[in-house]
This record gives structure tokens, sequence and C-alpha cells, in this order.
């Protein structure tokens, strides 16, 4: 038949690397590709919390996958040329990567941003997805293929008032998407991208444990329940196997149908929380992990 025999779409045995893997929903990424029976090197800046999450999923499966730590911040380079060669050394190659790590160091409006977040912001999610993707990419071309997966967001696809930092550059890792599926096709590796609506992690806690933010919530959510890590994670080990063989440059919503109303208006939600000049410094200090 063309394009070969089928495939159960299984990630087992494949050598994955999950930025942003020691908690949220990098985490869920990393559980479930290693519960199918992955190897799984997890990226982060704190190597108790990532060691301890590594052992923890490793030590609850059965089916051969684990979760090995790669302690690396990929706003440097040469941290994440380590956390590859790390992830290269488990087992002599690389078949995919979740490019995951990411967040916004700012919300507010455009007038109150401080612009030492947004460059901050600009470097995790801009920078630090390209070192990803650039470096994970030379292991995947020179190994045959692969498959990448960026973890953007629905702020990417229009605007969310206040979250002008982190909507820019996840409209910016899509982008980056895009290019690298079209360059790297031929190299036979493609190149996806996950957009997360509000999803249950730490991150969004406070969204989702206050009464009248969750009620706005749930007036823009079609579905009638919260988005579970599980329900990316779903995605990204699907974009990861071999029964997405004939998917590149695709960018995906994940958000209980959310942006079928544009998504919950965050600066009217967040306004009578922090005040018309929002907050300026670190609000999403992105989970120490
Ligand atoms: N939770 C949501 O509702 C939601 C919605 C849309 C998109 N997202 C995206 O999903 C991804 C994961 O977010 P989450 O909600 O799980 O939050 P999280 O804070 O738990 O995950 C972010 C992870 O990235 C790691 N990280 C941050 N900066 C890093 C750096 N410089 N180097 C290495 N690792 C670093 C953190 O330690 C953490 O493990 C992010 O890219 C986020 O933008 C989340």
């Amino acid at each position: 038949m063309p394009g070969g025999s089928v495939s159960d779409g299984s990630v087992r045995g494949k050598s994955i690397l999950v930025t942003g893997g020691g908690s949220g929903i990098g985490r869920g990424i990393a559980e479930m590709l290693a519960a199918d029976g992955a190897v799984v090197t997890v990226v982060g800046r704190n190597r108790d919390r990532l060691e301890a999450a590594a052992d923890e999923i490793t030590s609850g499966i059965t089916g051969g996958g684990r979760v090995h730590a790669a302690v690396a911040d990929i706003t440097d380079e040469d941290q994440v040329v380590a956390a590859v060669a790390t992830a290269v050394g488990h087992t002599g190659r690389l078949d995919g990567v979740v490019a995951c790590a990411g967040g916004s160091e700012t919300i507010g409006p455009i007038t109150q941003i401080d612009s030492n977040a947004w460059r901050n912001t600009v470097d995790l999610n801009v920078n630090g997805t390209m070192y990803t993707f650039k470096h994970a990419a030379r292991e995947l071309v020179s190994g045959g293929g692969g498959s990448m997966v960026a973890i953007s967001s629905i702020a990417a696809s229009n605007t969310h008032r206040w979250f002008g930092a982190y909507g820019v550059t996840k409209s910016a890792v899509d982008h980056l998407v895009a290019l690298a599926a079209d360059e790297l096709g031929a190299s036979n590796v493609r190149v996806n991208g996950i957009r997360p609506g509000l999803t249950r992690t730490e991150l969004v806690a406070l969204v989702l444990d206050s009464p009248e933010l969750s009620a706005d919530y749930r007036e823009a959510t079609p579905l009638p329940r919260v988005g579970e890590v599980t329900d990316i994670a779903e995605l990204a080990a699907f974009l990861l196997g071999d029964a997405s063989t004939w998917i590149t440059g695709q960018v995906i919503n994940v958000d209980g149908g959310q942006m079928l109303r544009r998504g919950p208006d965050y600066g009217s939600m967040l306004e009578p929380v922090f005040g018309a000049d929002g907050l300026r410094g670190v609000v999403a200090p992105a989970t120490e992990g």
C-alpha cells in the first residue's frame, strides 16, 4: 500500500526530549510517552525537582518506558546543546522533541508593559523554542527523520487583551513550526504545534480556583469541562508516533472549542484582580522545575 505498512502509532522505544517536562503539561506529556514505552528526557532548571519528577514517573511504569532528567535553561543555547546530547546519550539517537517550556513574565495593558519582562518572555518562548528545534533537528536529520512538536497557545491565534507578550511570542512559535516543517520535510522531519486553551496546571490555578474567573471560563468554553494535561498529551503522543507520518506544518487547537468564541476575555477577567495597570512583574513565574 502507498506509504508502507500500517503502524499502531506507538512511540514505544523512541527517544524523545521534552523541555519543561518537570511540571504541568510537559510532565503530563512525559508521563504519557513513557507509559507508552518511550525513553523520555525531561529538561528543566531545578535539578532536585526535575530528578524527583523523572524518578516518580519512571517508578510508576511497567512497560519499558523511562524518564531521565537533563538540567538546562533553554534560554542558553549551550545548555540546550548539552541537553540534546544527554538525550542522545541514553539511547544513541533522538526520534522526537516537544518544546513545551514556556510562559509569560508580564500581563497587563500595552502602555504598562515592563520591557525587561517582555524581553525575557521573547527569550523563553521564541529563542528557547528556536534553540530546542535547531539542535534537536540536527539529530533528527542525521538519524533519518523524526517529529518535533511545539506547545504554543490559543493566545497565538488572535488577540487576548493584556496578554501581549505571551500572544506575540506564541505567534512566533507558530511561525517557527511552519518554517521548520517547510525546511525539514525533505529530511523526513515533521513539525507540528499544539495550541492548548486554558488547561488545569499550577500556572492557571489562579483562574480555575476563582469562582468569578472560572465562571467566565465556562461561559467561553463550549464543551462543559476544564482542559486537562492529558488532553494535550494525547495529541502530542499522536504527533510523535507513526500514525501521523503524513501530517506536518499544522498547529492544532486543543481547547474544548474556546476559539469558536475567541476564548475568554482575559483582560476583563483579570482587571478586577490586578487593577487597571495589570501586573508588571513576574506573574507567570514559570513553575520552577
Ligand atoms: N496551562 C495552560 O493553560 C496553557 C495554555 C496554553 C499554553 N500553555 C503552554 O504550555 C506550556 C507548559 O505550561 P504549563 O501550563 O504546564 O506551566 P508550567 O509552568 O508547569 O510549565 C512550564 C515549564 O517550563 C519550564 N521552564 C520555564 N522556563 C524555563 C527555562 N528557561 N529553561 C528550562 N525550562 C524552563 C518550567 O520549569 C516548567 O516546568 C507553556 O509553553 C505554556 O505557555 C499552557
